[in-house]
């Protein structure tokens, strides 16, 4: 059998998904820790091809829901599970959808393995009604995630670099809303770059289809918190990609700016945190903002303005621009993935740099470098707490029923078209200089990036009109109700001289690199 050259497993030659035993695989260290398993850097014996293993780990105490499980699996995904039944939804979702997803911004899932039965003797003799083994998806490896990336000490990102990140993000993210898929979980660790400076999104243990014409009735106790947008906050259920977008924007000041900027510990502290920044919603500024769910409760007492391009003074003109219409309060009037792409931002001096000149760097995930800044047992705790704030490792106890439903949904609406081509110590400070046109120079404008820590992800508990307390968004020190947050003012990189040049992204401003539109 020929070797499978990298980036090619030999997919073709497997039978089918599943059917292959994670032996055909080599673990060489764990690279992530997510809600249901881990994430291992692995090699594949046979190729040599290295890649990243996703562990699902689901044990199910009744054979009726299981026997039902696998059902729905088989319906949703053409894939025979029946050697590896226990399964969690975030996991039917992620292999659903990202089948369909072919693009060079999105993660490639290549193959699905398992591991069946016991792990050892002991567990086995504890509990013999429970299923045990594993099931592993296989992902092309991508060399760090943002945050991993960003924490690296003394990394320092340049403006070019931030405007490739930003607009291969925007890019990937327009291929799956023009596709219909809401990816609802945008966040640093889940955005994957390579050593060739290529960025793609990762899990899609939270997306869904939508559709234009859909009723709502979704979830919105999604995104992770820091991330999440006001209209989630304020209780809708019916929404779109604008919710993808608000966390695009947090991304991109959190880049310029060096640190996160919106560090809410709760959910009305998040809310809060947002309208001291964005301003409180009206009928002005966000039509029929009234109408949200809990708009009533958490509507702020006193009236705040917009203070966004007064607090990031510092960001030259066109990345103001496109920040203020991405941390735009009403949905319907926020940037989509498209119109961020056309934006200035991109097109002026200094251009996104080519990915292939960015530096090649020690693999770097936000797991190993939390890792290495803190003793093993505390990362256990810490990832233990992370994933008891996520609403989905709730899903099996409270929410099988509703989320099934949700499910079940995506999988009637789901709709693609036929040939679909279509980041903590100080981060990112200023120095250099600026260059035009095909921009490979990577010392150029830099943001600042400092100190603090990603919250947990996800949805938690209720927290209508009490503030309950969630735990702790790693670390952050608590600035809810003290007036407006505290941004240091650094980091000016204005300047631009406006062009139009070739740039390293694709020379024309409306072409995304031969996606089909619909
Ligand atoms: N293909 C990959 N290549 C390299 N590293 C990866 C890959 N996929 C995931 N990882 C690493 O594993 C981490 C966790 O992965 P992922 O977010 O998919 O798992 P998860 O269980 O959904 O996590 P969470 O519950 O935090 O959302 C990522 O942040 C990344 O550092």
């Amino acid at each position: 059998m020929a070797l499978a050259a990298p980036g090619q497993l030999n997919v073709e030659e497997i039978p089918s998904w599943g059917s292959r035993s994670v032996d055909c695989f080599e673990k060489l260290e764990q690279i992530g820790e997510g809600t249901y398993g881990q994430v291992f850097m692995a090699r594949e014996t046979k190729s040599g091809e290295i890649v990243a293993l996703k562990r699902y780990e689901w044990t199910m105490k009744r054979r009726g829901m299981l026997l039902f499980m696998h059902h729905v699996l088989r319906l949703m995904t053409n894939i025979n599970f029946s050697a590896f039944m226990q399964f969690p939804i975030t996991a039917i979702r992620e292999i659903k959808i990202l089948k369909k997803l072919q693009h060079e911004n999105i993660v490639k899932l290549k193959e699905i393995v398992t591991s069946t039965g016991p792990e050892n003797d002991e567990q086995k003799n504890q509990d013999g009604n429970k299923f045990k083994g594993g099931v592993y998806m296989v992902f092309e490896y991508m060399d760090h995630d943002l945050t991993g990336l960003a924490d690296r000490p003394g990394l320092r990102f340049t403006i070019p670099q931030i405007k490739c990140y930003m607009k291969q993000l925007l890019t990937g993210l327009h291929y799956c809303h023009i596709n219909h898929v809401l990816h609802r979980d945008i966040k640093g660790s889940n955005l994957l770059i390579d050593n060739e400076g290529k960025l793609k999104l990762a899990d899609f243990g939270l997306a869904r289809s939508f559709s234009s014409d859909h009723g709502g009735n979704l979830t919105n106790r999604v995104i992770t918190l820091w991330y999440r947008p006001p209209e989630l906050l304020l209780g809708a259920t019916m929404y779109g990609p604008a919710v993808d977008m608000w966390s695009v924007g947090c991304i991109f000041a959190e880049l310029l700016h060096g640190k996160p900027i919106l560090t809410g510990k709760s959910e009305p502290e998040q809310l809060n945190k947002i309208f001291e920044l964005c301003g409180s919603p009206d009928e002005n500024n966000w039509p029929n903002v009234s109408e949200t769910p809990w708009y009533n409760n958490f509507r702020p007492t006193r009236s705040m303005r917009r203070r966004v391009r007064e607090t990031f003074w510092n960001f030259d003109r066109h990345a103001l621009d496109l920040l203020d219409h991405l941390l735009t309060l009403d949905p319907k009037q926020r940037w989509t993935a498209k119109e961020a792409l056309d934006a200035d931002y991109f097109w002026t001096d200094p251009l996104p740099c080519d990915p292939k000149s960015l530096p090649k760097y020690e693999s770097s995930h936000e797991f190993q470098t939390k890792k290495n800044g803190s003793s093993s047992d505390k990362m256990k705790n810490k990832l233990q707490r992370d994933r008891n704030y996520n609403i989905l490792s709730s899903i099996p106890a409270c929410l099988p029923f509703s989320i099934l439903g949700e499910l079940l949904h995506s999988g009637m609406d789901l709709i693609f078209p036929k040939q679909c081509t279509s980041c903590r110590p100080s981060r990112y400070p200023a120095s250099g200089n600026q260059s035009g046109g095909f921009n490979s120079n990577r010392g150029a404008q830099v943001g600042g990036y400092s100190a603090n820590q990603y919250p947990p992800q996800g949805r938690g508990p209720p927290y209508a009109g009490t503030g309950m307390p969630v735990p702790g968004p790693r670390g952050v020190p608590s600035g809810y109700g003290v007036g407006p947050p505290n941004y240091s003012q650094s980091n000016q990189y204005g300047g631009s001289t406006a062009s139009r040049g070739p740039n390293s992204m694709g020379s024309n401003r409306n072409q995304y690199g031969g996606w089909q539109q619909q």
